[in-house]
Order: C-alpha cells, then sequence, then structure tokens
C-alpha cells in the first residue's frame, strides 16, 4: 500500500489529503503537524476549520485511510511520498522583511524528514514558495542524508484551492500542476504523483512541467487573481466619479471571451492568507533578479488594495459629517470572504483600525467569526509596508470601543451606520425595515461587497453608498474625505 504523510494539518494539509484519501482508498494517508490542538480538532467533531462539504468528505475516511496525528516522525519515516503543506508567510524581521517568504517551517520540515528518512522518498512543495526553493530544499535533504545513499525527488505541486470552495475545488480541479526535474528519477516521481491524481482528475487536466515553471506559476496564478480585482476596485472609484455603475462595466468586459465574466467584482478589498503575501513574494524575486521595473508593477496591485480600504474608510466619515467620534457602526462580517471563518488579511480590519482611529464605536457580527479571533487580528501587530495609517494596531482604549454579538439585529440596534464587509448570503434576508426602525437617523448603510439592493434600501430611507454605483445623492454633496 502506497503510504502518503502530509506535514502541515492546515487550510490545505487537512482538505487536500482528506479528498486524496477519499478518492485512494488503496493509498493511506496520514496528515500530522506541531499543533497538537489542531490535531486534536481534526480527530473530533468539531473541525479546525470551517470548509463546506469538509466534515462528510473527512467522516467517510478518518480512521480508515485518513489519520491526524502528532507523531511526525513515525509517519515520514514510513511514508513514499511526504507533502509539506506547512505555512509559508511573509518574513517580519531581517532580510526581505515586508515580502520576502519566510521559509522557518519549511526549511525545518525539510530537515526533519533528511534526519528521519530510511528510504527513498518523494518530498512535494504543497505549500507556495519562491522560484528556486526545490533547489534549496534539494540541498538540505541530501547534505543531510549524505551517508545513507537516499533519494530524494522534489516535487512542486502547488495547490489553487480557494478557501469556501476547497472541497468543490479539489474534486474538480481546473489543473494538477506538477512540477520535477527533467532527469530519468524525475520523471518516474512525476509519474508516481500523476497516478494520485489520476484516481479522479482527468489526465488532461493534469500538467505536467520543469520545478521553476511550477513553483513561478502559482505566484503568477495569484498575482493575475489579484490583478483582476485591483483593476476592477480602481474602475469602481472611476465609476463613482463619473455616474457609471461598476457592475454594468464588469458584466459588459467580462462579456468579451477574452476577457471573461469571473473575479470582476469590485470590492472593499481582497484579503485572505495568499494573495497580498505571495504577490509581496513575487516582488521581492524581481528585485533581486534586478527587474525593478516588474517588481513596481506588481507593487501597485498592493498598493490599489490599500487605497480601496482607505477610500472605503474615507467615505464613510465625509458622509457622517467628517466625524464618527462616538457614533456606533454595525460591522456585518468580518471574514475576508463568505462561507469561512478565516480572517488573514481579511479587508475588515483595515477598515475597522480605520474607523477605530476616527473614534467610531463598532460592534462587529460575523457567523463564522469568534470574538477572541477578532480581538487578536485589531491587537495584531502588522508589518507596515509603506502604509502607515490604518495598519496601526489598535490601542487598548480604542480596542474597548469593539464589541462582538451573535446577532446581526443586536449589531445595528441604535447604530448610525451599517457597513457590509463579507458577503455572507444570510445577509440578503435581513429585515432592513426593522433594522431601520432600530438606528438612528440619518442611518447609513456602506456596502463594500455590493450584497444589498441600493434602490431598496433607499426607499425604506436609507442613505447607502454601494461600492462603484451611482453615489446616493447625500454623498455626493460630501467628497469622499481625504487623509
Ligand atoms: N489557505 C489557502 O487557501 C491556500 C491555498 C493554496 C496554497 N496555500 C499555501 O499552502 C501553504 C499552507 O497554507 P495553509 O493556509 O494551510 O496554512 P496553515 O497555517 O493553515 O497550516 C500550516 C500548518 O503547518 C504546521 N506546521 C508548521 N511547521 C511545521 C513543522 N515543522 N512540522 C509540522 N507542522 C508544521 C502549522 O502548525 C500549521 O498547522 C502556504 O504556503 C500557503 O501559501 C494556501
Ligand atoms: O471578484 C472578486 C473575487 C474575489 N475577491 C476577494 O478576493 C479575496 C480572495 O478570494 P478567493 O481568491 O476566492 O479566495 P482565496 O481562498 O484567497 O483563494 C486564492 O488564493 C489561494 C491561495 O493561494 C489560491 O489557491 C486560490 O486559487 C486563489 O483564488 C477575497 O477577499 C475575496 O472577497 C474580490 O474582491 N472580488
Amino acid at each position: 500500500m502506497v503510504k502518503i504523510c502530509c506535514i502541515g494539518a492546515g487550510y490545505v494539509g487537512g482538505p487536500t489529503m482528506a479528498v486524496i484519501a477519499l478518492k485512494c482508498p488503496s493509498i493511506e494517508v496520514a496528515v500530522v503537524d506541531i499543533a497538537t490542538a489542531r490535531i486534536s480538532a481534526w480527530n473530533s467533531d468539531q473541525l479546525p476549520i470551517y470548509e463546506p462539504g469538509l466534515d462528510d468528505v473527512v467522516k467517510q475516511c478518518r480512521g480508515k485511510n485518513l489519520f491526524f496525528s502528532t507523531e511526525i516522525e513515525k509517519h515520514v519515516t514510513e511514508a513514499d511520498i511526504v507533502f509539506v503543506s506547512v505555512n509559508t508567510p511573509t518574513k517580519t524581521q531581517g532580510l526581505g522583511a515586508g515580502k520576502a517568504a519566510d521559509l522557518t517551517y519549511w526549511e525545518s520540515a525539510a530537515r526533519l524528514i533528511a534526519d528521519v528518512s530510511k528510504s527513498a522518498k518523494i518530498v512535494v512543495e504543497k505549500s507556495t514558495v519562491p522560484v528556486k526553493t526545490a533547489e534549496a530544499i534539494e540541498k538540505i535533504l541530501t547534505h543531510n542524508s549524505i551517508n545513507k545513499g537516499i533519494e530524494f525527488q522534489i516535487l512542486s505541486n502547488p495547490e489553487f484551492l480557494a478557501e469556501g470552495t476547497a472541497i468543490k475545488d479539489l474534486f474538480n480541479p481546473d489543473r494538477v500542476l506538477i512540477g520535477g526535474r527533467e532527469t530519468p528519477g524525475g520523471f518516474k516521481a512525476i509519474q508516481t504523483l500523476k497516478e494520485v491524481y489520476a484516481h479522479w482528475v482527468p489526465e488532461d487536466r493534469i500538467i505536467c512541467t520543469n520545478l521553476w515553471s511550477a513553483e513561478l506559476s502559482k505566484l503568477a496564478a495569484n498575482a493575475f487573481l489579484a490583478q483582476r480585482i485591483s483593476s476592477v476596485n480602481a474602475m469602481s472609484a472611476l465609476c463613482e466619479a463619473t455616474g457609471a455603475n461598476v457592475s454594468e462595466v464588469s458584466y459588459a468586459i467580462g462579456k468579451d471571451t477574452r476577457i471573461g465574466p469571473k473575479f470582476l467584482n469590485a470590492s472593499v478589498g481582497f484579503g485572505g492568507s495568499c494573495f497580498q503575501k505571495d504577490i509581496l513574494n513575487l516582488v521581492y524575486i524581481c528585485e533581486c533578479n534586478g527587474l525593478p521595473e516588474v517588481a513596481n508593477y506588481w507593487k501597485q496591485v498592493i498598493k490599489i488594495n490599500d487605497y480601496q480600504k482607505e477610500r472605503f474608510v474615507n467615505r464613510i466619515v465625509a458622509s457622517m459629517f467628517n466625524t464618527i467620534s462616538g457614533k456606533k457602526i454595525a460591522i456585518l462580517g468580518f471574514a475576508f470572504k463568505k462561507d469561512t471563518g478565516d480572517t488573514r488579511e481579511t479587508p475588515a480590519i483595515d477598515v475597522c483600525r480605520g474607523l477605530l482611529a476616527d473614534k467610531a464605536r463598532l460592534c462587529i457580527y460575523d457567523p463564522q467569526v469568534s470574538e477572541t479571533q477578532i480581538d487578536k487580528d485589531l491587537n495584531m501587530m502588522k508589518y507596515s509596508w509603506e502604509h502607515p495609517v490604518l495598519l496601526k494596531p489598535v490601542s487598548p482604549t480604542a480596542l474597548k470601543q469593539v464589541s462582538v454579538v451573535w446577532d446581526p439585529y443586536d449589531a445595528t440596534k441604535d447604530a448610525h451606520g451599517i457597513c457590509f464587509l463579507t458577503e455572507w448570503d444570510s445577509f440578503k434576508e435581513l429585515d432592513f425595515q426593522r433594522i431601520y426602525d432600530h438606528m438612528e437617523k440619518p442611518a447609513y448603510v456602506f456596502d463594500g461587497r455590493n450584497i444589498v439592493d441600493p434602490e431598496k434600501l433607499r426607499q425604506i430611507g436609507f442613505i447607502v453608498y454601494s461600492l462603484g454605483k451611482p453615489l446616493d445623492p447625500w454623498l455626493k454633496d460630501m467628497p469622499a474625505a481625504v487623509a
């Protein structure tokens, strides 16, 4: 029986391995992690991450051919294929701080593999890593097991799943990408991994490349996706200035088959653990390779994203007579997108920080995010990358102005304004008349996700700001404040 071990039981390692176990009953899959609490959660009824469909997949194979364990050495030793799916965050200190990927976790995983291995292994980069990481990993593995005569083959197999749709994406991926060395050993390793995916992925969707193309394609894909969002968000600002409607513009340009309709929703900004981190990493790689023009081109994607969040905050302050001091503002949605409880890099953090800097009182509701998580996020020191204002951690006094509730009607009661920061479907079903009746007047809605029908809400009496849509007459007279 082929044995797979995955180091890292996170958002990628957990769901990816669960799907491999489900689709390949003949393969034994062990997912290992240093985080004991996380492993315990994977072995319980309350999985550590919220992902539609995941519970069902885990239930079907856990204890049969899928195991979650903290016995890292044992499972790595026994495995034929070792996936490494540890976190690769942006470095916060030292050379390349704020841009380069921090490969500490990766390196320690590689050293462990070298230490405990007694037989040949295929080591698969599942984490998103800088181009040429495989070369470094190869060196660590070979130099640290030099007397054992063990052959390691390194493959790059980046993951393209998106949170909230992880199971759907894993069941039916647009493509699976496998990069390896162009040597007989490399080709054989590629073939072995290809056979795993071939249990359920059509062969024409399994792309095999050299190592560097696979590593770079992952960064390139995220950069292209994020660029689309920044492009449409840049257009949203112009739409507001001209009376155009960004949804109509997106629809019209998306009809061009060369552009396509997906990923053109204007928003308060993209979030998530990947886009910003991977673009910064790309920028750093370009700089290191003497390509400052290319680096600056991609940097702009992040700058527009920061601009969009700042613009949103400024619009709120401006429309409330330039002061939100002491005013209650309801924040509906804190996760970086719907159908996940993940808050990594969520635009809500920066928007909340911006509002707190202007002394607002915030009441936050998100169906999947806990108060502890929100406190942690607002307190967190973020590396301020050329953008000092919104990224400051919230002071202890300001934090007292934040409350977290489990009911959207509690959040909006007596509020002056509501901000929609995540596009949860349940928000569309809210009783807006009831909400309006219990708010201070004028009652504002600031829709950072374009989920409400502005005309319907205006009929109730709300003043509505919808990103990139023709401005409410009230807002037209109050141009967005400048920092
Ligand atoms: N989250 C996503 O949607 C997504 C999608 C595609 C790719 N990726 C990439 O996949 C990688 C993992 O992302 P994630 O979101 O799953 O991260 P995560 O933080 O959720 O999980 C990483 C896990 O690795 C564990 N870990 C770290 N060092 C370890 C070690 N030496 N031994 C054992 N366990 C160790 C951590 O405890 C953690 O549980 C990143 O490189 C990320 O960029 C993420
Ligand atoms: O039209 C759009 C689409 C997305 N977003 C926002 O963009 C962010 C990222 O969304 P999404 O890409 O759906 O989620 P992620 O889970 O971050 O997935 C991205 O990042 C992963 C990690 O690398 C990749 O594997 C995926 O392919 C890639 O889509 C979220 O804040 C979304 O709200 C928009 O604002 N407008």
